[in-house]
């Protein structure tokens, strides 16, 4: 079930020789002159060859000389590295933002170049583009507003909206990512300023997974906001109404969904922090009728169950014992109870007993403890809230340091929303521990959101413990040359396979088998001796190579549940009859990557 063993040790480089190969193929353009400079899908800027500039219109429109591909790169990071030390010394937010800033205006200029970047520098830019900094994006997204990004589907739009989705310019959609603005990261309900997270995470699915930028939707649902602040704020540019609730909220999204299923059947929708009650709704509604998934629920569940594996095996102890980990999860929402379904599914797996594989699991939310005899028990939350007689020495609505005092448990893990809480006591009250190792899974966004901070978790819970957020910190140096590694435990190491895999097996649906899968593969990438040094996850560097080994096994998980029906010309008969080897081959062939293509004019 869970083997263990290493895949190939020279991963880099097989993906190096992969893309070493790629010769560009041509590429059709519709336009000529300015129309080609103004779109960034296709704009070279000072690229473009002479003879191009002949066959395109483009002569006289553009400085004589023509700068090489590499040229560009190199100026560009340049300007990055001036501004980098021009802000040195100016608070955080002023740094990040100025960052953000630079990045998008070649977004927004030239996308081959961007994506090269983003590619090749993707641990320092993964902080900008994705969290932490594009909380603070979304947070001033009406004020930072030049250009729109991506599609806007409003209340007002009822009824429009399968003529409004022929609007977008590709004929072609492969990957949507899809919010309602209800819940961005920790930052609760923003509006229609959360389409920065749909933006970024499709960032993330060209940079990891290598999904064509031209094939990419970023989707905001607008239904209107209950925040109060951007209903007042003169300057929000979202719907200023009550979000929309009950069957009129399902409607839009009913109608969202069977619009772009019908110009796109094939196009796959992640859906991404919608609070919970539609995170889990939409979930249930959608999932047998169109290839989609919750993100928040099931990304992070097989992100946070690969996690948790590791850090048993960071104990040094067989996978065997995974079921006698004590675990207390701190967050009752859509993360949380996605985390605690997969974790208990798999802990069931393991010992054959479904009725107690939930007894090492203990979870809390604002009100502390849940058990039985919590009022208004959500039904989501009650396979996991705890049997009052069965919990010696603690009450309904403990708190999570009364908790930590009488489970002593192995792994504290959070997906609350809220900075600090895991607070000094809770974290010394870990040093007693019954696990040699204890880990800690701060995994709210962004930064400010975490549980805790790896300053703080290093010292106080001990410098022996194993370490995990959802944003990144730098490793702490512990002194005599000792380091005390930080994780980023992120749902990004599993989104981007997922929604690759589903699209080159042409599966029809995403399914659980699926997405098990996709975690086994990521909790069975890392040697035994990284898992030692405390190292649970690869490094952000190697994301694309995680990717395509987590889309390969997403691939023939959909091959073996019958739900594949092929991608081009690859039949399902065909991608049935590949080996593993042959799989992940044919999931890095997919990859796009960013090098200029010839642009061959057609009217
Ligand atoms: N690292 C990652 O990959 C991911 C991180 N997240 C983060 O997880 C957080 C929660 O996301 P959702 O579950 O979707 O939100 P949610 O709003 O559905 O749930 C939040 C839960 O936390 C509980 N809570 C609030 N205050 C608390 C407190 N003081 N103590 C204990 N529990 C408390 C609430 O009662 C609720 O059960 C967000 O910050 C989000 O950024 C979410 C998905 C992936
Ligand atoms: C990472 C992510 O999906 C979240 O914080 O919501
Ligand atoms: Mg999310």
């Amino acid at each position: 079930m869970w083997n263990l063993t290493r895949f190939a040790s020279s991963r880099l480089s097989r993906t190096r020789r992969l893309f070493s190969s790629a010769i560009p193929g041509p590429c059709i353009v519709h336009k000529r002159g300015t129309d080609i400079l103004h779109d960034p899908w296709f704009n070279k800027d000072t690229g473009f060859p002479l003879t191009e500039r002949d066959r395109l219109g483009l002569r006289g429109l553009l400085p004589p000389r023509v700068i090489s591909f590499e040229q560009q790169y190199d100026r560009f990071m340049d300007s990055y590295h001036s501004l980098e030390k021009n802000t040195k010394g100016q608070p955080d937010s002023v740094v990040a933002l100025a960052k953000w800033r630079i990045l998008n205006r070649l977004h927004d200029r030239n996308e081959t170049l961007y994506y090269r970047v983003l590619m090749d520098n993707i641990k320092d830019f993964a902080p900008i583009i994705y969290t932490p900094t594009v909380g603070l994006v979304c947070q001033n997204y009406s004020g930072l507003f030049r250009r729109p990004r991506g599609m806007y589907f409003s209340a007002k739009d009822k009824g429009e909206m399968m003529s409004m989705i022929y609007n977008w310019p590709s004929q072609h959609v492969d990957m949507i990512v899809l919010t309602d603005g209800s819940r961005i990261l920790g930052l609760g309900d923003l509006g229609v300023q959360g389409i920065g997270i749909p933006i970024g995470k499709l960032d993330m699915y060209v940079a990891a997974a290598g999904i064509n930028p031209q094939r990419i939707l970023p989707v905001m649902l607008d239904v209107g906001t209950n925040n109060q602040k951007l209903l007042e704020d003169r300057l929000y540019l979202g719907l200023r109404q009550p979000r929309l609730e009950g069957e009129e909220y399902l409607s839009i999204v009913d109608e969202f969904m069977e619009a772009v299923h019908t110009r796109w059947p094939k196009a796959i929708v992640q859906f991404e922090d919608f609070q919970m009650k539609w995170a889990f709704e939409t979930l249930d509604r959608y999932r047998k009728r169109f290839c989609m998934f919750n993100d928040d629920i099931q990304g992070t569940a097989g992100v946070a169950l690969a996690g948790l594996l590791g850090s048993a095996r960071a104990q040094g102890r067989s996978l065997a014992n995974f079921p006698d980990q004590k675990i207390v999860v701190v967050g009752a929402g859509s993360a949380g109870l996605g985390v605690l379904s997969m974790a208990v599914q798999a802990v069931a797996r393991m010992t054959g007993k479904h009725e107690t594989a939930a007894q090492n699991f203990f979870l809390l939310d604002k009100d502390g403890l849940i058990t039985k005899e919590r009022k208004n028990l959500d039904p989501a939350a009650a396979p996991f809230a705890k049997d009052p007689g069965q919990i010696v020495g603690l009450r309904e609505a403990a708190s999570l340091l009364e908790v930590v005092k009488t489970v002593k448990p192995d792994v504290l893990l959070g997906l609350s929303g809220v900075g600090g809480v895991f607070s000094e006591e809770v974290l010394k009250a870990l040093r007693e521990s019954g696990s040699t190792r204890p880990a800690i899974f701060a995994m709210s966004n962004p930064t400010m959101n975490a549980e805790c901070t790896a300053v703080d978790a290093f010292k106080h819970a001990g410098e022996n413990i194993v370490f995990a957020s959802g944003s990144p910190f730098k490793n702490i140096q512990l002194g005599n040359g000792k380091v005390g590694y930080v994780n980023q435990a992120n749902n990004m190491y599993l989104f981007p396979g997922i929604g690759l895999g589903s699209l080159v097996s042409g599966a029809r649906f995403i399914t659980d088998g699926m997405l098990q899968a996709a975690a086994e593969c990521l909790a069975s990438y890392m040697s035994d001796e990284e898992i030692q040094k405390g190292i649970l996850y690869p490094s952000v560097n190697s994301i694309r190579h995680i990717t395509a080994e987590v889309g390969a096994s997403v691939l023939r998980a959909a091959v073996a549940e019958e739900v594949a029906e092929g991608h081009g010309e690859v039949g399902p008969n065909e991608l049935a009859h590949m080996s593993k080897e042959d799989t992940v081959e044919y999931v890095f062939r997919n990859m796009w990557f960013p090098i200029y293509s010839p642009l061959v004019h057609e009217k």
